[in-house]
């Protein structure tokens, strides 16, 4: 099939916790502790399938979170994805893995041999990672600064795609970084799909470089459509600069959903979440995300003007840089004081969120992707499982009809359906340039 009429909408669900609204977890029909038990994403992962959609993404925080917060179990991201593909037969599979702290030849087995066993579905999304918990799990005194991190980032991408070039045959890997020092070659056989596709997330100017050299696909947290156009043309352009087809790199903005049979269904059960959350937790977490003390953001103002003149010191600012300048540009652009700020944010992720009916999804959706602000969504219902099967049951048909989604999977390998195939090895690019 022609690759322009292979072009759709590409759709992700992301599956974190019970739901995408922070409290969703006090819900008294949620389960919440779900999220610790395969069978959920298994659930989760058939009603993906019955809507056609391309992947199930995980994230990962290799480290235990405030308890006082919400529950704070996780399980790893590709165990639970090999769960998953027991169960699917063309859903994609895609992990979040910290480049930061793991191995890269242990990374490269894993994601290799869930590619290889689920039929060649799987990604791996690369990360750096903001938290000094996970950091001294992982024995470090405390976390390596952002530059250090993108660093140690490219050199991990660099050799674990080397291995997985090395498996069934391929050249063995001699490589000699500031990193890593490996001579090696995987055991595992190369999957249906070669090997993994990358994806990448952290929006910073490193994370967006890293993004247009190296992934096939960004998860990035945009508010606006003038942002969400920027950040496309901008590593779309890095990956040309780099030689590569812009093409082969999608963009894939977080997109919350709360959606109800009509307008004022769809606020009152976003209302109703809403009420669930007793303070303090969004305003810290937004503190947290803009790199302040929730005591230094006054509800009934803007934000301060320590806030808006950057992060306090941008190398040790441990956060998102890619989150912050979303948050910071919604609400200057709107001029919201902190309260509305929270209420729009939904506990400070920086992603858009759409409260309303199956068309008005399905508009933002087309509107984005017509506008050349994303090439699909990394969709986050607002609780599970009922969020998402409204989305595959209503929003789903509404773009088939406007031909904007696939109405049965073209191809079973994630490469195949997201038209990318495997390139020849990239000329080396020496570090830090
Ligand atoms: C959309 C998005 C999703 C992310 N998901 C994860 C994740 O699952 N696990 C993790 O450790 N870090 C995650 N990160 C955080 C980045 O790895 C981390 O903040 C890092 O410092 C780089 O972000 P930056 O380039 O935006 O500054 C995510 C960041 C963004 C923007």
């Amino acid at each position: 099939m022609p690759a322009e009429l292979r072009r759709h909408v590409i759709l992700n669900v992301n599956v974190l916790d019970v739901g995408f609204t922070p409290d969703a977890w006090r819900h008294n029909d949620l389960d919440r502790l779900a999220f610790a038990d395969a069978g959920y994403y298994q659930r989760i992962g058939r009603i993906a399938e019955r809507g056609t959609l391309d992947a199930l993404f995980l994230a990962d925080s290799p480290g235990l979170a405030d308890p006082r917060v919400k529950p704070s179990l996780g399980l790893e991201p590709t165990l639970i994805l090999g769960a998953v593909a027991a169960v699917t037969e063309n859903l994609g599979l895609i992990g979040t893995a910290s480049s930061t702290f793991n191995d890269p030849w242990e990374l490269a087995y894993r994601f290799l041999s869930l590619d290889y066993v689920s039929g060649g579905r799987a990604a791996w999304n690369v990360v750096t990672s903001w938290s000094p918990a996970a950091a001294a799990n992982f024995g470090l005194s405390e976390l390596p600064d952002r530059d250090a991190r993108y660093r140690r980032a490219r050199e991990f991408v660099e050799v674990v795609t080397s291995l997985w070039r090395s498996a069934n045959g391929g050249p063995a890997v001699e490589y000699r970084g500031e990193f890593f020092d490996i001579s090696g070659r995987l055991p595992a056989p190369v999957s249906a799909q070669g090997f993994p596709l990358l994806v990448q997330a952290g929006g910073s100017p490193a994370g967006r470089e890293l993004a247009g050299r190296e992934a096939n696909a960004v998860f990035s947290a945009e508010l606006s459509l003038h942002a969400g156009i920027e950040h496309y043309n901008h590593v779309k352009a890095v990956a040309a600069a780099a030689g590569r087809d812009p093409a082969q790199v999608k963009i894939l903005p977080g997109l919350i959903t709360t959606i109800g049979s009509t307008e004022g269904e769809a606020r009152r059960r976003h209302e109703e979440t809403q009420a669930l959350s007793r303070g303090g937790f969004p305003l810290s977490e937004l503190a947290g995300a803009l790199g302040v003390r929730p005591d230094e953001l006054d509800l009934d103002a803007l934000l301060p003007r320590k806030v808006l003149n950057g992060p306090p010191d941008p190398a040790h600012f441990t956060g998102s840089l890619g989150f912050r300048e979303s948050v910071v540009r919604l609400a200057t652009e709107e001029g919201l004081v902190v309260r509305d700020l929270l209420t729009r944010l939904a506990g400070g992720h920086g992603h858009r969120q759409v409260v309303g009916t199956p068309e008005q999804v399905a508009d933002t959706i087309e509107q984005w992707f017509r506008a050349g602000a994303a090439d699909g969504f990394n969709l986050m219902p607002d609780r599970f499982p009922d969020g998402l099967e409204v989305f595959a049951d209503h929003v789903v048909p509404l773009l088939r009809r406007r031909g904007l989604f696939r109405h049965e999977y073209e191809d079973r390998t994630l490469r195949g359906r997201l038209n990318i195939p495997i390139s020849q090895p990239a000329a080396a690019i020496p570090v830090g340039s």
